[in-house]
């Protein structure tokens, strides 16, 4: 039995501060969106606007923050506005009326050359196209952004070589677009982005012309850049499974409004309305619940505190076979069971640790349910630590074939033990 399993999964980092924030964001397109907008104002809905006047609303007031380094994904099928908003941000698309607000600064309202300059410094769009000049090999092509802000040539290449290292393109740089794959064209379009070092990148249907399992490839390469780049991502799709797979948030989008937003994990389990409900009827649970959702809280063995003799008798109180065993700092450190501790008392042994598994299961709290439905196999329960490696409490086996619909609906509730107070 391989019960040493610690699964790392890095926790994203996602600090407190807002780097975006959009607040009522309408886009109205025709002949008199002012009219559309008074209209929409007054409470008419997209098809009546239309009716009236002609005019038709892509983004009908939509409000959100973005963090520093979340990755967020505006999903929603075709025409429900997600385009026009992405645009929105950068003004590739002009709004109607509302604010963009970036790093305190109210980009929807800035003049051309200070949107020209926030654009340079601030923002990169990521196009589905490609978007590559087939006439420029692939080091010029990630140079360019770099060129045209005015970087000299040495320099840029530099960038460029250094860019492409990191989308794994280096030995291509002297190819031209046409000789790459789909998937690597797409590369360069990122790491084109990537060159200019922006703060925010704007990805509208990046992977969206990629063949499947290129897309998961390049999903996987965003997941691991923005882990290691912590770029603040606004992500399109009209994939409901990429959403969930990638974003740390989801906005659902229909009719030019947001209908939920959240971690892909309130999505799942707790949807809003049934239009969400319907997105999710065949989404996998197990590859969007994370382990750290169906925990079970529950009190372990702190190491110094007590003997065998107290650990069974704490144990026998809580009615538990197995109890992990922590170091003053919270960290698991083992496992004891009652029928370990039984036999020790027996023989006389007094000391824990001589009793104590050291070899146990531990798995990070942002694991995902299927990720460690392998370990179901295993006699003894997941220990669940956070990012810091402290203890949060145990899987059971149960929970997991629960959680993933074999047994019983689980719904995401935390599943917690008989909060008695004991000392350790
Ligand atoms: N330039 C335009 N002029 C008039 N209407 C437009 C224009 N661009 C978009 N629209 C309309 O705005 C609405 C939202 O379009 P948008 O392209 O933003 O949707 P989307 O969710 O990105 O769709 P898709 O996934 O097909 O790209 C649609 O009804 C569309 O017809």
């Amino acid at each position: 039995m391989n019960t040493n399993q610690n699964i790392d999964m890095e926790k994203k980092e996602n600090t407190a501060q807002t780097k975006i924030k959009v607040e009522s964001l309408v886009k109205i397109f025709g002949n008199s969106p002012r009219e559309g907008l008074k209209l929409l104002r007054e409470g008419h809905d997209r098809d009546s606007i239309f009716e009236k006047t002609g005019n038709v609303v892509g983004v009908g007031g939509v409000s959100f923050e973005i963090k520093q380094g979340e990755l967020f994904v505006i999903m929603g099928l075709s025409g429900s506005g997600k385009s026009t908003l992405i645009r929105c941000l950068n003004r590739l698309i002009e709004p109607t009326s509302g604010q963009v607000i970036v790093d305190d600064e109210d980009v929807a309202h800035v003049d051309l050359e200070r949107l020209r300059e926030v654009r340079r410094t601030k923002m990169a769009m990521v196009f589905q196209k490609f978007a590559l000049f087939p006439h420029l090999t692939v080091a010029e092509n990630t140079e360019y952004g770099l060129k045209v802000r005015g970087v000299d040539h040495k320099k840029g290449r530099h960038k460029a070589l250094e860019t492409l290292e990191i989308v794994g393109l280096h030995k291509w740089a002297n190819r031209y677009p046409s000789e790459l794959s789909g998937g690597m064209q797409q590369r360069v379009g990122l790491a084109r982005a990537l060159a200019t070092d922006p703060d925010i990148l704007l990805m509208d249907e990046a992977f969206g012309a990629l063949d499947p399992l290129i897309r998961r490839d390049m999903q996987a390469e965003l997941m691991r850049l923005q882990d290691e780049l912590h770029k603040t991502v606004v992500f399109i799709s009209h994939d409901i499974h990429e959403a969930l797979k990638i974003g740390d948030r989801v906005a659902v989008m229909k009719d030019g409004y947001f209908v939920q937003v959240g971690t892909p994990e309130e999505l799942v389990t707790n949807p809003t309305d049934n239009y969400i409900r319907d997105f999710m009827m065949d989404v996998n649970r197990a590859q969007v619940l994370k382990t750290g959702s169906i925990t079970r809280k529950t009190i372990p063995f702190i190491l110094g505190h007590g003997s065998v003799r107290s650990a069974l008798e704490q144990m026998q109180r809580h009615q538990r076979e197995e109890m992990y065993v922590v170091d003053r700092g919270n960290s698991p450190i083992g496992v004891v069971t009652t029928e370990a501790l039984t036999r020790a008392l027996e023989r006389g042994i007094e000391d824990i640790k001589e009793v104590m598994e050291a070899d146990f299961p531990k798995v990070q709290a942002s694991t995902t349910i299927e990720e460690v439905a392998h370990l179901c196999q295993q006699e003894l329960p997941l220990a669940i630590i956070d990012d810091q490696g402290e203890f949060k409490g145990v899987v059971e086996h149960s929970d997991i074939l629960a959680s993933i619909g074999r047994l019983k609906e689980v719904d995401g509730d935390t599943v917690e033990s008989q909060p008695e107070e004991v000392a350790a």
